[in-house]
């Protein structure tokens, strides 16, 4: 049998980091909200046992190291599955972007494999099994738009945002979280409003929302890698709501109410950067 998954990218709205944990992680604060930009996942079953990963992109590991590869040896492991799968990932998401791609494909890679392994799992035990993998991963598993906090897997959903455009840009250059998270001065960080903007939300305030937009990794990846002030810059320049990086970035969005502002900020970023994409924010839940 075969099952064909999207694994859609999220942006950050907001992210706070509240402190260092003795784990080593961040106690985060954040919003999420899943955009109409996705890989496609394809689950084969395999009956020789084995899982087999391919992508096609020199980018993405065709192996143990693919979050979506030990998504599927996760459940097979714990529910001492005997049968295998083969995972073909058609890659759309930019990878190491701050849109979560990895952990998208190993979410939809949980949520399928469930499926075509009969194993009866609930959504919220995917996503407490998906945080193993790591720390986007519960949310992609839900998707919609959510307040997380923990280290990123503990989910609380809330209202999507109003409708709008989001223009990415994502320079040639990918980041590595964790580099960026260690590069974090605690001492010296301006948090956003996290709780305003959930206020903005529920409101369904699209000024309010763009007022509130932040993220207090973007100054440390600002910082690492001065294109990216650039880009913001350009998006600004060419009349974006709100601009701001997501994640760790370095991909940059605006968010743009109207049809004809969107067109010019996107034909503006597409002169001046690799990977330019204009999507519609999911928001809702998709219960697949
Ligand atoms: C930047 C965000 O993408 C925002 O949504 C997430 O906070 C990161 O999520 P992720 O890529 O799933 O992160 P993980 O794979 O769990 O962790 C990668 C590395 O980032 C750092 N990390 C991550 C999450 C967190 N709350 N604190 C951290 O310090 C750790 O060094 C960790 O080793
Ligand atoms: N299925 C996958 N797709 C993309 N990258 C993957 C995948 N599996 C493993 N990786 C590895 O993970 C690294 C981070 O890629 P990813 O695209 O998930 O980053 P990201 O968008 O910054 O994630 P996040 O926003 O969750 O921090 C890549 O450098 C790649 O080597």
């Amino acid at each position: 049998m075969k099952l064909s998954m999207k694994a859609p990218a999220k942006i950050n709205l907001s992210l706070d980091v509240l402190g260092k944990r003795p784990d080593g992680f961040h106690e985060v604060e954040m919003i999420m909200t899943t955009i109409d930009l996705s890989d496609r996942i394809e689950l084969e079953d395999r009956y020789d046992g084995k899982i087999y990963v391919s992508s096609h992109n020199r980018y993405v590991p065709d192996d143990q190291r693919n979050l979506a590869y030990q998504a599927a040896q996760l459940l097979k492991e714990r529910f001492k599955v005997s049968r295998g799968v083969t995972i073909t990932i058609t890659k759309i998401i930019p990878v190491a972007a701050g849109l979560a791609g990895g952990s998208s494909d190993a979410a939809a890679t949980l949520k399928g494999l469930n499926r075509l392994w009969n194993l009866g799992l609930s959504v919220d035990q995917l996503a407490e099994i998906g945080a193993e993998i790591g720390s986007d991963v519960s949310f992609c598993v839900y998707g919609g738009t959510a307040l997380a906090t923990g280290r990123g897997e503990v989910i609380q959903h809330i209202d999507h945002p109003p409708k709008c455009w989001v223009v990415l840009a994502k320079p040639e250059l990918g980041v590595s979280t964790a580099e960026v998270y260690r590069n974090l001065n605690l001492k010296n960080i301006e948090h956003p409003d996290v709780h305003g903007m959930v206020d903005a939300l529920k409101e369904k305030d699209y000024d309010k929302m763009c007022n509130l937009v932040g993220n207090v990794l973007e100054t440390v990846t600002l910082n690492l890698y001065p294109e990216v002030s650039q880009i913001k810059e350009q998006m600004i320049k060419f009349g974006a709501d709100a601009v701001l990086m997501s994640g760790s970035g370095p991909t940059v969005f605006g968010l743009v109410q109207y049809d004809s502002r969107m067109q010019r900020v996107y034909n503006g970023l597409k002169g001046f950067c690799d990977k330019v994409y204009a999507v519609r924010i999911i928001g809702e839940r998709v219960v697949d």
